[in-house]
């Protein structure tokens, strides 16, 4: 009979510092709080008027009176800053997009009124021009049907300044076109809106998670089958990424953004090793209508599920993250 060697223990046991809350709390190295988000919203026209966004639950298209409300809990809730993003009533629209250079249409009006009543609140705008067109896209087209590049960056300029001068604290330049973050930076420089904010949509890729949000601005319609390929960029690419966020940097964004989030957490944190700069995800609509879809089947834990979402952006290296989810994690984080 040989004798037996002893039981081989573990070199290393990880596990001690799981063993308590405690210890788990002590050694925690990420968390998600209040500052860490921005709440996007969608307006429309008129008085009282609340629309349910079917293919994104919780969410409401509304009229500015029925937005200042909610303005002041997220002012409570300590969420720093909200993301207008608009549904513009259809007789508005045109091929090229006019009406976003509007000083009194609708997102100039909600900004001044959000600023009035709620100075500290941070007010952020979508600059792209595919709420105000009647095909759907970012940008104006060529007879061919191509989004021409130039001329676009020139409508978008303006439709930056005019958010400017009513006071926005952020425009997010989301259309994806080359040069128009040096364009607006240039432009609000020489208007004297020295402390305008740019969040550069830099890496936006041309993504099928984006469904929700089309119907809750009401441009899939017009959309139809068309795709936006031609300028946001391919989900295969992330070198690509950082070139795109390397521009947007030289050309004068004070922040960056990767959208979508969760499937993109991987060109997160390659933009932020690289360039060390406020580093922003969206997690976008379907990202929030698969989670509401999981959660209403009882398949997934709906605030377990929304509240690990959001720490996985926090340790891809994401300085904040924009979220449908920005009240619900704010109210969690209150308890
Ligand atoms: N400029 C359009 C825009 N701005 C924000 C989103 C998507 C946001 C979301 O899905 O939540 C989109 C959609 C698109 O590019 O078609
Ligand atoms: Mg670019």
């Amino acid at each position: 009979m040989h004798l037996q060697s002893p039981a081989p223990f573990p070199q290393n046991r990880p596990r001690r510092l799981r063993r308590d809350a405690f210890t788990r709390r002590l050694v925690r190295e990420n968390v998600v709080t209040a500052d860490d988000l921005i709440y996007p919203v969608f307006v429309h026209e008129g008085q009282g008027r609340s629309e349910a966004v079917t293919s994104m639950p919780g969410v409401d298209r509304l009229s500015l009176d029925l937005l200042l409300p909610v303005a002041e809990d997220c002012v409570k809730l300590g969420i720093p800053v909200l993301a207008l993003f608009p549904a513009i009533d259809p007789s508005l629209k045109t091929p090229d997009g006019k009406e976003a250079l509007n000083p009194n249409g609708l997102i100039p009006r909600v900004v001044r009124a959000l600023k009035k009543e709620f100075p500290d609140l941070g007010v952020m705008t979508d600059v792209a021009l595919d709420p105000y067109t009647s095909h759907g896209q970012d940008g104006v087209l060529d007879e061919t049907g191509y989004i021409i590049n130039d001329e676009t960056v020139e409508i978008l300029t303006g439709q930056a300044l005019t958010h400017a001068e009513a006071g926005v604290d952020i425009v997010a330049p989301s259309d994806m076109m080359d040069g128009r973050i040096g364009a607006i930076r240039e432009a609000l420089e020489v208007q004297g809106h020295i402390h305008t904010r740019i969040m550069a949509y830099s890496a936006k890729y041309a993504s099928a998670f984006y469904g929700p949000f089309r119907d809750a601005v009401g441009t899939r319609g017009a959309l139809g089958k068309a795709d936006k390929n031609v300028y946001q960029m391919d989900p295969g690419n992330s070198d690509e990424a950082l070139r795109e966020v390397a521009i947007d940097i030289a050309e004068g964004a004070d922040m960056v953004m990767v959208k979508p989030g969760m499937p993109y957490l991987d060109i997160v944190r390659r933009v932020k090793d690289e360039f060390h700069v406020p580093t922003f995800a969206y997690q976008v609509s379907g990202e929030y209508a698969m989670i509401k879809a999981a959660a209403a089947n009882g398949w997934l834990d709906h605030d377990a599920v929304m509240m690990e979402s959001l720490l996985a952006f926090k340790r891809a290296g994401a300085d904040g993250v924009l979220t449908y989810f920005a009240r619900d994690v704010a109210r969690k984080l209150q308890k």
